[in-house]
């Protein structure tokens, strides 16, 4: 489904990247892991337009995106959530979903403006599909709630259902667990896989070794900007240059 193909990214001298290939496969979790500033959240950014490699090339779903903008590369069925949370705290958690989805809405500007009944329709299914996708997160019991009254744990859930708002294929997740207790952490596994059970493919960067090895189908491990590893748990766990490089030589 994505490839990257020998991606490097340059800022001034500073090598991110160097040489990066990896693919994620269709339907399944991938997950990549390393160290502080191995260069995860530039894979996300190069990933989602935000910045452009120096070298290269992402391929997703066969369509280089070389040069395709930001919210281009969202209609194409790329979504993400973020580090640190971006969710409209003083809206209702059925309003944060339906908001979105407002860029797939068909109805036009002259619509919204007159409150035409294709608008009102559109309106209808989408506050409809806003609790389909609550309720994926558990979170539908909730629906008029304002998003500020949330738990941390319960506000990355919302995070995931507003992610899913543009029907992505590609589901990124930026290091999901960040933040959270051992309890949250076992919730939002079990929701993850949810997710990728109803068909979506979902990518994570993480720290956390324990979520990621108990979580993903196939991981990358990337060590001062170059992929070190890659395969499934098992092979990870048990690959020495991972173990050096990723828990330390002591625990090893
Ligand atoms: N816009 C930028 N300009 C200059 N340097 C940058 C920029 N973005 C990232 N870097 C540098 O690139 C390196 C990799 O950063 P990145 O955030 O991708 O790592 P990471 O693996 O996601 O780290 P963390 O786990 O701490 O989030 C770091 O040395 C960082 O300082």
């Amino acid at each position: 489904m994505l490839q990257f193909n020998q991606i490097s990214k340059q800022f001034g001298g500073l090598k991110v990247l160097q040489d990066v290939s990896f693919t994620v496969p269709q339907g399944g979790i991938f997950g990549m892991i390393g160290p502080n500033g191995a260069g995860k959240t530039t894979v996300f950014n190069l990933l989602t337009g935000l910045l452009r490699p120096t070298g290269g090339q992402i391929v997703f779903n066969g369509k280089d995106l070389g040069a395709v903008a930001p919210h281009k590369i969202t209609e194409l069925g790329i979504a993400r959530t973020f580090q640190n949370i971006r969710i409209f705290k003083e809206m209702s958690l059925l309003e944060n979903v339906v908001v979105g989805m407002h860029d797939h809405l068909d109805y036009g500007f002259a619509g919204l403006l007159f409150n035409l009944p294709g608008f009102r329709d559109a309106e209808a299914k989408a506050r409809e599909r806003a609790r389909e996708l609550l309720s994926w997160v558990r979170l539908d019991h909730k629906a008029h709630l304002l998003a500020e009254s949330l738990s941390y744990g319960e506000q990355r859930r919302l995070e995931f259902a507003r992610a899913l708002a543009t029907e992505p294929k590609l589901l990124l997740l930026d290091e999901p667990v960040a933040g959270m207790n051992p309890s949250e952490k076992t919730e939002l596994m079990a929701e993850i896989v949810n997710i990728k059970q109803r068909g979506f493919t979902v990518f994570l960067i993480e720290h956390d070794m324990r979520f990621v090895m108990g979580l993903c189908d196939r991981i990358a491990v990337l060590n001062f900007g170059r992929i070190i590893a890659e395969g499934t748990p098992d092979d990870i766990k048990t690959n020495p240059e991972v173990i050096e490089a990723y828990l330390g030589k002591e625990e090893a």
